[in-house]
């Protein structure tokens, strides 16, 4: 059995409590959602191009980036079939920090909680504008532990509004780390700094995706 890899680069890490440093990125295809916004809508279509590659073989290719740090995202990761057995070939590596962007849509359960191969998860909790609101497990929340994120990728004051609802009624920020980032281009992010002030969310960062900024924000592998 074979996943289906539609990127393998290396390149600074964008997002995340390890932005600004080296990750490698591993991007499969195919998708639940479709985020109003999402910036990476090609890699989720069936007919987009793929390689196969068996867990072994990507195995093989993170470690000959000599790149320790590991982003495995998509599309949704969390669809592949293989994604445990790629989980626990990365783990026989101690020295790599394995990390999966999730949409929050897919049940965290069966990904390794309390397992020793369990990575560091970003989940993102979809707002109202990305239209999917409706899919978010919730239960997925009781499953983050303190070095895991949940990230709220905002596009209108209303999702600013939204967020803060759910960070309160599930005290996330006394579970893990909690993120606001812009929709890029969709809000400016002076404005997300406004209502952080206006409502005083302490231990709440604001992120906006640095590789957009180094880099044509339409560019791939990057
Ligand atoms: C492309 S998704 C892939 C992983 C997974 N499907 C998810 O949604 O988390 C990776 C991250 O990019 C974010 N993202 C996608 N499009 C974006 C945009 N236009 N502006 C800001 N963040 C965006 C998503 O919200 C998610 O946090
Ligand atoms: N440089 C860079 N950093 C990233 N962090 C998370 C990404 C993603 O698409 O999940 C991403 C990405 O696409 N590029
Ligand atoms: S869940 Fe992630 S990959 Fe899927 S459409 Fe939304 S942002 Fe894009
Ligand atoms: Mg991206």
């Amino acid at each position: 059995m074979t996943m289906k890899v539609v990127e393998l680069f290396t390149s600074i890490n964008g997002e995340g409590t390890r932005a600004g440093e080296l990750a490698v990125f591993v991007r499969f295809q195919g998708c639940n959602l479709r985020c109003s916004y999402c910036d990476t809508m090609w890699a989720n279509e069936r007919d987009c191009a793929y390689t196969e590659l068996t867990p072994a073989e990507i195995t093989d290719r993170i470690l000959a980036t000599g790149i320790r740090n590991v982003t495995l995202t998509g599309g949704e990761p969390l669809l592949q079939p293989q994604l445990t057995e790629l989980l626990q070939a990365l783990a026989a590596h101690p020295e790599l920090r394995v990390e999966i962007e999730t949409n929050g849509a897919v049940s965290l359960a069966p990904f390794g909680i309390e397992a020793p191969w369990r990575p560091v998860f970003t989940m993102d909790y979809k707002l109202p504008s990305s239209g999917w609101e409706q899919a978010m497990v919730t239960e997925n929340f009781s499953l983050l532990e303190a070095a895991d994120t949940v990230k709220f990728v905002s596009g209108s004051l209303a999702d600013l509004e939204r967020a803060r609802d759910i960070i309160e009624q599930y005290d996330l920020t006394h579970r893990c780390h909690v993120y606001l980032s812009p929709i890029f281009g969709a809000i400016e992010p002076v404005a997300m700094v406004e209502f952080m002030k206006q409502h005083k969310l302490n231990d709440v960062r604001l992120q906006i995706q640095i590789h957009k900024v180094i880099w044509d924000p339409q560019k791939r592998g990057v």
